[in-house]
């Protein structure tokens, strides 16, 4: 599951997962395009989903779409990392082209739900950085939702009910940013990796580097 990777100061260090989770739309896709824009070593997974493709989506950009059939065969052949029931569609995470991305030393990005995280912590606890994004209020979430007017009525009006639900696990990620303002969000979130980027424990290299700083002390 981990890779070692020289990092951008030439220390040896472990890949990280840095999941995003929200109830739906509260910004995840906003700050995960951001981030894979903007942050340099960082591979997104794209999921693959059951649901309809999205007017301006792009298949195998936004998801990879496929049937049931299909995501039934990826279950059955161990394909996914993780995998959910999300909305009555099924979504999950490719496992190939995460473990590729780490194995060439970059970090990977998930925009996934609580289920998702949970899983993903069972199977690489200490390699998962999670944090959960919240909006500044309900009738910012409901606006967000409606504005990005790409989901039917009742489709909306059943996420602001699941809204709720999604929010009851605020508490089992390491970080919570509230997204009033983009700009301020993605640099909180960029801080985030930034700091878990710097984390002794990651950081693999560290025992030989400062061997080597002591030896030259020493001479
Ligand atoms: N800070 C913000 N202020 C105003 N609008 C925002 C902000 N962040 C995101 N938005 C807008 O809110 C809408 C929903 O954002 P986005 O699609 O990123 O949410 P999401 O959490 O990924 O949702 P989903 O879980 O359904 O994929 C988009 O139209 C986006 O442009
Ligand atoms: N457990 C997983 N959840 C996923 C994955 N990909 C996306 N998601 C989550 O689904 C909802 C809905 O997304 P939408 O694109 O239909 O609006 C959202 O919470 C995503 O984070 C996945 O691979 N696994």
């Amino acid at each position: 599951m981990t890779a070692h990777d020289r990092g951008f100061d030439g220390v040896e260090r472990r890949g990280l997962m840095f999941v995003l989770s929200s109830p739906s739309g509260a910004g995840k896709t906003t700050l995960s395009r951001l981030l894979i824009e903007r942050v340099e070593g960082l591979s997104l997974s794209v999921s693959a989903t059951t649901r309809p493709m999205r007017p301006g989506e792009v298949d195998g950009r936004d998801y990879k779409f496929v049937d049931d059939a299909t995501f039934a065969a990826m279950v059955k052949h161990n394909d996914l990392l993780e995998w959910a029931v999300v909305f009555d569609n099924r979504y999950g995470t490719p496992r190939a082209p995460v473990y590729a991305a780490l194995a060439s030393g970059r970090d990977v990005l998930f925009d996934i739900d609580w289920q998702g995280t949970q899983q993903l912590r069972e199977k690489a606890r200490a390699d998962v950085v999670s944090v959960f994004i919240l909006p500044p209020s309900a009738t910012d979430l409901e606006r967000r939702l409606h504005t990005r007017a790409q989901d039917a009525d009742h489709v909306i009006r059943e996420r602001m009910d699941r809204a709720t639900h999604e929010l009851s696990h605020w508490a089992e990620y390491d970080y919570i940013v509230i997204n009033q303002n983009v700009d301020e969000a993605f640099a909180e979130v960029q801080s985030i990796l930034k700091a878990e980027r710097l984390k002794r424990e990651r950081r693999t290299g560290l025992t030989a580097f400062v061997r080597e700083l002591q030896r030259q002390l020493e001479t």
